[in-house]
């Protein structure tokens, strides 16, 4: 909506007929933004060759467990001069793969110019809104995000770049962990402070994690760490925070998730960052303690306890190592 907006060509490839038909038809896409109308500009269809044919840009808006498989659909049509851009926010169990990595798997050394995620808080239905939104579009080629800078911003919509893509992909994925965790606090009653707590506590896990994988320590404090986190673990938008609400509820994870209708992809990143910090040695109790929940059936209750009754910590460590390596030794020298 916001590229036909901004009076660029926009082709929508769904595997679904129906779907085209009402997207050119009614120009609405009532199963995922009921209510809405889409600018009519925009041409539908479910032949992904008459999509990808003749463009400049091909951004991928799936969930993360379909991106290889619609890039293994996109892959014949994919040219040298093409960039490729992403909006989708996950990990890969099993790989720990971000999404720029399984999109470039997917590709031969000559496909694409160039790969950019975007992220940030953007709930759907407010950008639709046309309420005022700032995201970042990210890429190891700055120009390539520069690019896709200029294709989205408008009065209402306002990109930054930023280089740091491990940055950008992971703040992006891990937030919807931390979001389900405190729809989860929030369904078995828990306050203000807890949900403060966690989403404190969980960003430093977050950059933890993110910094032992090489990002920029401050890219967490931006709009794909920070902001996106806030808007996820506090907007009645967010289908994250909404299943972790159902299953502190006392609903099955499940049931939780059939009746969402919509991608939550805090499940399975969890699994993914489970495995990943256990890989790298990273503490994430956070993540760990709602692993156990999710995929090990333990009581939330006691899950919340446990993390209450850690071992004491000094807070600063954390943020020692989010200012980087070279403070972080200094630190650990002084307070030696
Ligand atoms: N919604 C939002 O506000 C935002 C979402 N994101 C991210 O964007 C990604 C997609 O989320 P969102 O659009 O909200 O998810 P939804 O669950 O709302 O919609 C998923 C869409 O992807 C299609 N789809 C699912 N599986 C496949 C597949 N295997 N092949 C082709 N199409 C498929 C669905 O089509 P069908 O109906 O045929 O199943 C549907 O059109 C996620 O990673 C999410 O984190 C990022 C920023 C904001
Ligand atoms: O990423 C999002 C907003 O920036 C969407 O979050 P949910 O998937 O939790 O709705």
């Amino acid at each position: 909506a916001v590229l036909a907006d901004n009076g660029h060509q926009v082709k929508i490839w769904t595997r679904r007929q129906e779907q085209a038909s009402e997207i050119n038809h009614s120009h609405t896409n009532e199963a995922y933004l009921p209510g809405f109308s889409l600018p009519s500009s925009i041409q539908a269809s479910t032949d992904i060759r008459v999509c990808a044919e003749g463009t400049q840009y091909i951004l991928l808006v799936v969930p993360t467990k379909a991106i290889r498989d619609t890039m293994k659909r996109l892959k014949p049509f994919i040219q040298k001069h093409h960039i490729l851009i992403h909006a989708s926010k996950g990990i890969e169990p099993g790989t720990s793969k971000r999404i720029s990595e399984m999109m470039d798997e997917e590709l031969n050394d000559e496909q694409g110019r160039a790969t950019v995620v975007l992220s940030g808080p953007s709930h759907a239905e407010e950008v639709c809104e046309k309420q005022p939104t700032t995201i970042t579009a990210s890429s190891h080629v700055i120009d390539a995000a520069s690019e896709v800078q200029e294709l989205l911003m408008n009065q209402h919509f306002r990109v930054y770049t930023n280089e740091d893509l491990i940055g950008v992909e992971m703040g992006g994925a891990l937030k919807n962990v931390i979001a389900l965790g405190i729809g989860l606090t929030d369904g078995l009653g828990y306050g203000d402070n807890a949900k403060a707590a966690l989403m404190t506590r969980g960003l430093a896990e977050i950059a933890r994690l993110g910094i032992k994988l090489g990002a920029n320590p401050l890219t967490f404090t931006g709009l794909s760490g920070l902001g996106d986190l806030i808007v996820t673990c506090t907007s009645k938008h967010s289908r994250n925070w909404r299943a972790g609400y159902k299953l502190g509820t006392g609903k099955e994870l499940d049931a939780v998730l059939e009746e969402m209708n919509m991608v939550v992809e805090g499940v399975r990143t969890t699994k993914a960052v489970h495995e990943l910090s256990k890989q790298l040695d990273v503490e994430m109790p956070i993540t760990e303690a709602l692993f156990h929940v999710l995929f090990e059936g333990k009581d939330p209750k006691e899950a919340a306890n446990q993390l209450m009754g850690r071992v004491k910590k000094h807070e600063v460590e954390n943020v020692s190592l989010l200012l980087g390596h070279e403070f972080h030794e200094k630190w650990q020298e002084c307070s030696e």
